[in-house]
């Protein structure tokens, strides 16, 4: 196995009516940090939930809560979710008007501060503000929705992004699309942690999620260059 491959299960996938016992289930099931998919139904067209509901489900897992901001204009929102118990909050390039200074205001709640950008937004738009992340996420499909298909030309964009990253210690995320089929490309292109909703989630079964997130760590792992 490859021990520095992080899967991070997306609970958009999951029963919403049972969101603590799902999280606390991909917990017991190997999952390395839980993938929190926080949306606005304006910078994504879909609506999930916000820091009351991450407050209520933080005593589910002591793992890593991932919060994946998919919302416009994040900055009034970054302390609810900190507070809530978020331990990374990632914002997206695309939705901030000074990505520095939130990235910095991030930190300051003493969040890892991660960011995102969209398959149609290039690396570039990043690159001056790698010495302010600890986390840069390739959305590998268009964000809103589970179950779509990952996006062949972002592979690309993740050995950019590799080389771009160099020796500082950030982890390169990826989310949409990923499963045992698309994984070992994925990690060969350089990516280390893994978002996955569909993948992780389909059988609703403790099992299941064992299984499933076991296939993923092998996929990765035997797919490694
Ligand atoms: O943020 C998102 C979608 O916007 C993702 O986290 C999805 O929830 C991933 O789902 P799968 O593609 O793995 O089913």
């Amino acid at each position: 196995m490859d021990g520095d491959i992080l899967i991070a299960p997306s609970i958009l996938s999951s029963d919403f009516s049972r969101l603590g016992e799902e999280i606390a289930a991909v917990d017991r099931a190997g999952a390395d940090w839980i993938h929190l998919d926080v949306m606005d139904g304006r910078f994504v067209p879909n609506i999930t939930f916000g820091p009351p509901v991450v407050a209520a489900v933080r005593g589910a897992s002591a793992r890593f809560f991932d919060a994946h901001l998919m919302i416009a204009s994040p900055d009034a929102y970054l302390e609810g979710f900190a507070k809530a118990g978020c331990d990374g909050i990632t914002v997206h390039a695309e939705a901030c008007t000074h990505l520095d200074r939130t990235l910095q205001a991030i930190r300051a709640l003493d969040c890892r501060a991660g960011v995102a950008i969209n398959p149609a937004t290039p690396e570039t738009a990043i690159e001056y503000v790698l010495d302010r992340v600890d986390l840069v996420l390739v959305m590998t499909v268009n964000p809103g929705f589970g179950g779509q298909s990952f996006i062949p030309a972002t592979l690309e964009k993740v050995r950019r992004l590799r080389a771009m990253i160099g020796a500082r210690p950030i982890r390169l995320q990826v989310d949409g699309g990923v499963a045992p089929e698309t994984i070992g490309a994925i990690r060969q292109a350089g990516a280390d942690t893994f978002v996955a909703g569909s993948a992780v989630y389909r059988g609703g079964t403790e099992d299941n999620y064992r299984n499933n997130i076991d296939a993923l760590r092998r996929s990765a792992s035997v797919n490694k260059a």
